[in-house]
C-alpha cells in the first residue's frame, strides 16, 4: 500500500534506508541472551548492501548457559563485566565485523543499538569504518564512552 490505500501507486510509507539498517540492528539485538541489554550491529557498504550483522553474546564455544551474566556476583571473576573493565561477552560491534561478508569494510557504516564502548571503538577505528549511527547513548557518562568519543574524534569517524 502507498500510506493512502491507493494500489495503483507506488507505496509512500515504506522504510528509508536508515530506519532500515537501524531496524536490522534492533532485530539482530533481539538474539542476545543479556538479560540487562541487547546489543545489535548492522554495518553497511555505501552501495546500501549489509556487509556484517552481530550482536552482544558469548564466545564461540563458551556455553550461554555455563558463563554468567550476572552483573554483580559476589565472585567478580563470575561477572560479563570481569573486574568492570575486561568484558567476557563479545560486544555486538566486535561480532558483526568478524561476521563480515566482503574482505575489506573500509568505509563503512555501523548502525548501532548503543553506543560503542571504547573497546568496540578501537575495533572500528582499525577496521577502517567511516561512520556510527547509533540510538542510545545511555553511557555517555561514563569513562568508556567517553574514551570511546575521544578516540572516534581522534580517528575522524564521524557518529551521529
Ligand atoms: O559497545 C558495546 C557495549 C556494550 N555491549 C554489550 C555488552 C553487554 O552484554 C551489554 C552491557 O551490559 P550492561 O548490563 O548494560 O552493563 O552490552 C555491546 O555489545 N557493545
Ligand atoms: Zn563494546
Amino acid at each position: 500500500m502507498n500510506g493512502t490505500g491507493d494500489r495503483n501507486s507506488k507505496r509512500t510509507d515504506f522504510l528509508e534506508w536508515q530506519e532500515y539498517f537501524m531496524a536490522v540492528a534492533f532485530l539482530a539485538a533481539k538474539r542476545s541472551k543479556d538479560p540487562c541489554t541487547q546489543v545489535g550491529a548492522c554495518i553497511v557498504n555505501d552501495d546500501n548492501v549489509i556487509v556484517g550483522i552481530g550482536y552482544n553474546g558469548m564466545p564461540k564455544g563458551c556455553d550461554d548457559d555455563a558463563f554468567s551474566w550476572a552483573k554483580k556476583s559476589q565472585n567478580r571473576r563470575d561477572n560479563k563485566h570481569l573486574y568492570e573493565v575486561f568484558f567476557l561477552v563479545c560486544h555486538a560491534e566486535l561480532n558483526a565485523i568478524l561476521n563480515k561478508n566482503c574482505s575489506d569494510i573500509k568505509g563503512c557504516t555501523i548502525y548501532v543499538a548503543l553506543f560503542p564502548c571504547n573497546e568496540c571503538a578501537k575495533v572500528i577505528i582499525q577496521s577502517g569504518i567511516k561512520e556510527v549511527v547509533y540510538m542510545s547513548d545511555k553511557h555517555a557518562h561514563k569513562c568508556n564512552t567517553i574514551a570511546s568519543k575521544k578516540m572516534l574524534n581522534a580517528a575522524n569517524v564521524k557518529y551521529r
